[in-house]
């Protein structure tokens, strides 16, 4: 009959069958701090891929995680993460607010706490009516990014400026991250920027580099065996916490002088909002504040170097500039709708160099990931670098095509950079909008070069950064 000729529904393997990497969590914590892999966790976790196949365990330390890559296994979670979505948490972050008695923004907080501030900032932050109203912000500052490059290549009588634009970055991104949430510009853009906003991005920097040795060590036994870190972590996140606060004084004051003027910027709406009380406000603005400068200048310096070696694309996408502006000469939102070959490149960019290399979730009920029993609780980590390049996903994943997003591909859960679901990385919205418009006016302004065609190394250091970052050449068009 039927039945026996139905194929057998394949039995649930245990959990305890999925392939596991090493032996002891320990000696796999030792062989990592000894060979120093931490930094290339993001090609560690691809060798494992290869090796043990699309899904498998590794204890590290005190952490234990399963690891998958396939956007089938990637949907199966996101249904399983429930209405307090959870990733792990990043305990040296947490120790230091205690510490300082400083509240939690949203990327700390979770549950009930953490649902309540974030659809409070969401209306600000993230929906397409925010976007509307700190778009010409952010133009206003990609525009000056231009003029800045401008004078400098006008000082030499080359005409052309070869350079390492990587500190240059970090003071657009942060000028735009400012003005977008204080309403203020911060003068990063000028001859002599002011020494508080450089000394802000250098603070940011060293907690960044500091958290990754924090990360997987419990921070109790790091500060008494490397006090110096564990003291440059708290001395940078004083600086961070100083300087935000400062912009929020002088924010607030004028808020209260009630001088009555058009918007300026995230911060003086959740003051007028007046839904999130204000040591709430500080704590959310602080982090969007900190966490929109490195994240944003990486992906551009990515994509600078890879427009500059490959040169019809970077051709294409000037063409598309040039047609998109003389359809829509006014409206910027239009506008920016109507490249789709430039939001190709940048998801182009956050699929080969994604700036958080893994999405993590635990389940609040039991799952079946690839045929394996997976118990509620248990931390799964999305792989984004390894799925990025696998070729079962991508065709000829190491080309860097921004065509290739804009043809039909009916598979969901491949664009992963910023997470899914309603613990998605709340500056999405910031991150690409001042992406779009800095390489917008970047492209059309100057012919971009570079010396060096050879593939970027890449570490991680909490964010995926290059090892060496490349010296581009600028020319005026
Ligand atoms: C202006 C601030 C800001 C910028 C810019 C920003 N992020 Fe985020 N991101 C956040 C915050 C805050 C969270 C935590 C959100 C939460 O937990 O509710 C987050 C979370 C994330 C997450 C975790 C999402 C999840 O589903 O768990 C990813 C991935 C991420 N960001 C990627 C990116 C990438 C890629 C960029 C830039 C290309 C970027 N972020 C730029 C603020 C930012
Ligand atoms: C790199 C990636 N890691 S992730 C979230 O995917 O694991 C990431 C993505 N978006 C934002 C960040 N942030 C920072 O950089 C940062 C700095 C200081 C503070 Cl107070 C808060 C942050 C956050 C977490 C917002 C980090």
């Amino acid at each position: 009959d039927s039945q026996s000729l139905a194929p057998a529904k394949a039995q649930t393997l245990p959990f305890k069958d999925i392939p596991c990497t090493g032996r002891n969590p320990w000696t796999n914590l030792a062989r990592y701090w000894k060979n120093n892999s931490f930094q290339h966790l993001h090609l560690v976790m691809e060798d494992h891929f290869q090796n043990l196949g699309p899904i498998y365990r590794e204890n590290l330390g005190t952490h234990s995680s399963v690891n998958i890559i396939h956007p089938h296994d990637v949907a199966r979670l996101f249904q399983s993460e429930g209405i307090f979505p959870r990733r792990m948490g990043i305990g040296v972050w947490a120790a230091h607010r205690d510490l300082r008695n400083h509240k939690c923004g949203v990327f700390l907080l979770n549950g009930e706490e953490w649902r309540s501030d974030r659809l409070i900032l969401n209306k600000e932050v993230l929906s397409l009516a925010g976007v509307k109203k700190f778009l010409p912000f952010l133009d206003e500052v990609a525009n000056d990014f231009v003029s800045f490059l401008m004078r400098r290549i006008n000082k030499n009588t080359r005409g052309t400026l070869t350079v390492d634009l990587y500190a240059d970055l970090f003071r657009f991104t942060m000028e735009a991250s400012g003005y977008v949430l204080y309403g203020q510009r911060l003068g990063l853009l000028e001859e002599h920027p002011n020494e508080d906003s450089l000394r802000f991005i250098r603070a940011v920097e060293t907690m960044i580099k500091t958290t990754l040795p924090l990360l997987y060590l419990p921070h109790q036994l790091l500060r008494l065996m490397d006090s110096s870190l564990w003291t440059q972590h708290m001395e940078a996140w004083d600086i961070i916490f100083q300087q935000a606060d400062r912009c929020i004084q002088n924010i607030y004051q004028e808020f209260c002088l009630g001088q009555e003027r058009g918007y300026s910027g995230i911060m003086a709406e959740l003051l007028l909002q007046g839904e999130l009380p204000l040591d709430s406000i500080k704590a959310n603005v602080t982090e969007l504040m900190a966490g929109g400068v490195d994240t944003t200048a990486m992906p551009l310096l990515f994509t600078l170097f890879e427009l500059a070696r490959n040169p019809s694309v970077q051709q294409e996408l000037r063409a598309e500039i040039k047609r998109a502006e003389s359809q829509n000469p006014k409206d910027m939102n239009q506008l920016l709708n109507s490249m789709p070959l430039l939001k190709g490149a940048i998801k182009e960019t956050l699929r080969l160099y994604p700036v958080g290399i893994t999405v993590q979730r635990y389940p609040i009920k039991d799952i079946v990931l690839h045929n394996y029993h997976i118990p509620a609780g248990t931390l799964v980590q999305v792989g984004l670098y390894p799925l990025g390049r696998s070729s079962q996903l991508f065709p000829n994943p190491l080309h860097y095509d921004p065509a290739r997003w804009m043809r039909r591909d009916e598979t969901n859960f491949k664009a992963l950079a910023f997470g899914f679901g309603s613990r998605q990385c709340i500056g999405r919205r910031i991150a690409e909008t001042e992406m779009m418009l800095f390489l917008m006016h970047m492209i059309k302004n100057f012919q971009i070069n570079t010396v060096s065609k050879d593939d970027i190394k890449t570490v991680f250091r909490f964010i995926l950064m290059p090892e060496k970052p490349p010296l581009l050449t600028f020319r005026p068009v």
